[in-house]
């Protein structure tokens, strides 16, 4: 049984004149990380509301086909039990924070004081969390006053603590700085190790390519390609079609063109560097 699975989904938001999702089929499996990419507009973030269950019953509209939620369409589940399975972490992490709280443990403890979890259960959980993301020099601190990374952390926190299999997770990086964007990223590898379930909405197409298993490609509302990550960068005419590629990739495709490829078509640095390395040790045996 796929884990989430859209079959011939199409959604129309209230008063447009065009679907913003067209036909998608797709079947996700469980424990793979899953990087969603594609044109600005092109449907990316309303896919992530649509798999959050926020598509129609928040933003209304006209939703066709079925969405199946491990067996179950999302239609039938309960928001709250949606809410316990599916975590989502947006790009604003100034908005992610719920202003009403005066602690960064409070912040992290309210997600779980609306799901009914015991205090005791949530002192542990939180506790265990800000230890697994290195942020025990925050708790006492106004979630407010945090920069952009650290609130980008502690959203990450809020939702690690509710223990959800399935992540969603749209462009969480796109306000933060390298070092924040590499803090994230540890996080995020942290997440997939533990086996979870992740739909990774970026930008940041190298990230994608050196921690996505999968790669979804969406254009206009359509799915156009998908496959392993290796796969869909070794396919440079993406560029024609709006998609950003990895740098590495097309150095591949470079030495490819040149007859002098890889050994394996190389997407991310540490890859070609191994291939070069493995290249240049050829040579001085010859
Ligand atoms: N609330 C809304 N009401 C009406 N149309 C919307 C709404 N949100 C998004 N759209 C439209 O749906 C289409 C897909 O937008 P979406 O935000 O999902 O794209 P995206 O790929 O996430 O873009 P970006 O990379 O810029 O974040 C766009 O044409 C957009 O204008």
């Amino acid at each position: 049984m796929s884990y989430i699975e859209l079959k011939n989904v199409s959604y129309r938001y209230p008063l447009a004149e065009t679907d913003a999702l067209k036909n998608i089929n797709y079947a996700f499996e469980e424990g793979k990380l899953y990087g969603i990419i594609g044109e600005n507009g092109g449907g990316k973030t309303t896919f992530c509301d649509l798999i959050k269950g926020l598509i129609p019953s928040f933003y209304g509209g006209d939703l066709t086909g079925e969405v199946f939620i491990k067996g179950k369409e999302i239609r039938e589940w309960e928001s709250s039990a949606l809410a316990s399975t599916i975590g989502y972490i947006f790009q604003n992490p100034f908005t992610q924070i719920s202003g009403i709280k005066e602690t960064v443990f409070e912040e992290i403890a309210l997600g779980l004081e609306n799901l009914g979890v015991e205090r005791e259960e949530i002192i542990d959980r939180v506790t265990s969390v800000v230890r697994q993301l290195k942020i025990e020099h925050l708790i006492k601190n106004n979630p407010n006053k945090l920069s952009g990374g650290q609130r980008q952390r502690v959203a990450f926190a809020s939702i690690i603590a509710m223990e959800t299999d399935i992540l969603v997770i749209d462009e969480p990086t796109s306000q933060l700085d390298p070092k924040g964007t590499s803090d994230i990223f540890e996080i995020i590898h942290l997440l997939k190790e533990q086996g979870k379930t992740i739909l990774l909405v970026e930008h940041k197409i190298d990230l994608i390519a050196e921690y996505a298993d999968e790669v979804l490609v969406i254009k206009q509302g359509e799915l156009i390609t998908n496959g392993k990550t290796s796969d869909v960068f070794s396919n440079v005419n993406l560029l024609n079609e709006g998609v950003n590629i990895p740098q590495i990739a097309l150095l591949s495709n470079d030495m490819k063109e040149q007859g002098k490829p890889f050994d394996t078509f190389a997407i991310t640095r540490s890859q070609a560097r191994e291939q070069i390395l493995k290249k240049g040790s050829e040579k001085i045996c010859h």
